[in-house]
């Protein structure tokens, strides 16, 4: 019988690396043989599943990107822009499908990974969960279906480590609002809001960002009108959604030809 693909995950000791460890280790569909994080943090040369506090899992956490991706199909990375992009080109070399969940990618980020995409699986969304994609689907439908009449607001709420916004999935949200509308998101967003702003101009998309506590991420998209409002919203209470995306993902790209997929690619939505 053939060997499971072979996963590495990226920022292991993260909120997110974590969960992703936890859930490739016990997969029954693949098998985790890296773990990654940054030259001189305190996991590295430490079994991943010690410096987690349980078992070990016989995969001792790495800085060489290419050693953990010598034996892999496959990198999982929810870490940070800079960390992402520099993976990019060496998971094109390791021939290893390249997961992104990383967020906060500035427009010259987005142009790199497309470079390396040329060479290279890329499967990249700001939300790997089953249900954001689908409302991503619902808010196209719904912003084509409701005219400027109807003032578009994303509202999300993170945890108070969350360091970009708006949200990758925000984002995500409003390209859909925007694309439903058949307008460029950039010429309508509206991306904070302070002092005498004047009143607001019809047909812009406007993003609102809460931080605090422990919230996983929720995420409403506002169609205001007069007399009446439609609300889509999507409440993460496990960060388990995203990983189990992540994973599907990273299977389902295996043996794609090199190019730049999403979680719409993945989902077959
Ligand atoms: N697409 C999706 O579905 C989701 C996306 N995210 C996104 O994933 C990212 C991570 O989120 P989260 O896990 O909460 O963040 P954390 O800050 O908990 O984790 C980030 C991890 O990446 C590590 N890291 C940073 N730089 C490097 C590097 N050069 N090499 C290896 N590891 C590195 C960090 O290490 P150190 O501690 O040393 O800095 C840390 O372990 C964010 O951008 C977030 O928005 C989160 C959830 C879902
Ligand atoms: O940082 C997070 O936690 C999350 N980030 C993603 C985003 O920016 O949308 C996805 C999820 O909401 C959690």
């Amino acid at each position: 019988m053939s060997e499971l693909p072979g996963i590495v995950v990226n920022g292991a000791s993260g909120r997110m690396g974590r969960m992703l460890v936890k859930l490739v280790s016990e997969s029954p569909a693949a098998r985790l043989v890296g773990a990654l994080e940054r030259p001189g943090h305190d996991w590295v040369g430490q079994d991943v599943g010690e410096a987690m506090g349980g078992a070990a899992l016989g995969v001792p956490v790495s800085d060489d990107p290419l050693e953990a991706m010598a034996k892999a199909q496959a990198v999982i990375d929810f870490t940070a822009p800079a960390a992402t992009v520099a993976l990019a080109d060496l998971a094109a070399q390791a021939r290893a499908v390249h997961v992104i969940g990383t967020t906060g990618l500035t427009d010259d980020d987005i142009t790199r990974l497309a470079a390396a995409a040329r060479h290279a699986t890329i499967i990249r969304a700001g939300n790997m969960s089953l249900g954001v994609n689908l409302l991503v689907q619902l808010t196209r439908k719904v912003a084509e279906a409701l005219d400027e009449a109807f003032d578009i607001e994303i509202v999300e709420t993170h945890h108070k480590h969350k360091v970009d916004a708006p949200s990758g999935t925000a984002l995500m949200l409003g390209e859909a609002a925007a694309e439903g509308r058949g307008v460029e998101l950039d010429r309508v967003a509206d991306r904070g809001r302070d002092g005498i702003t004047g009143a607001r101009t019809e047909g812009h998309i406007g993003f609102s960002a809460i931080r605090g506590g422990d919230v996983v991420g929720e995420h409403d998209v506002i169609f205001a009108g007069t007399g009446e409002r439609v609300i889509l919203r999507h409440v993460a209470t496990d960060r388990a959604i995203f990983a189990r995306g992540a994973l599907k993902a990273a299977l389902w790209g295996i043996g794609r030809k090199p190019g730049s997929y999403d979680m719409m690619d993945v989902l077959g939505l």
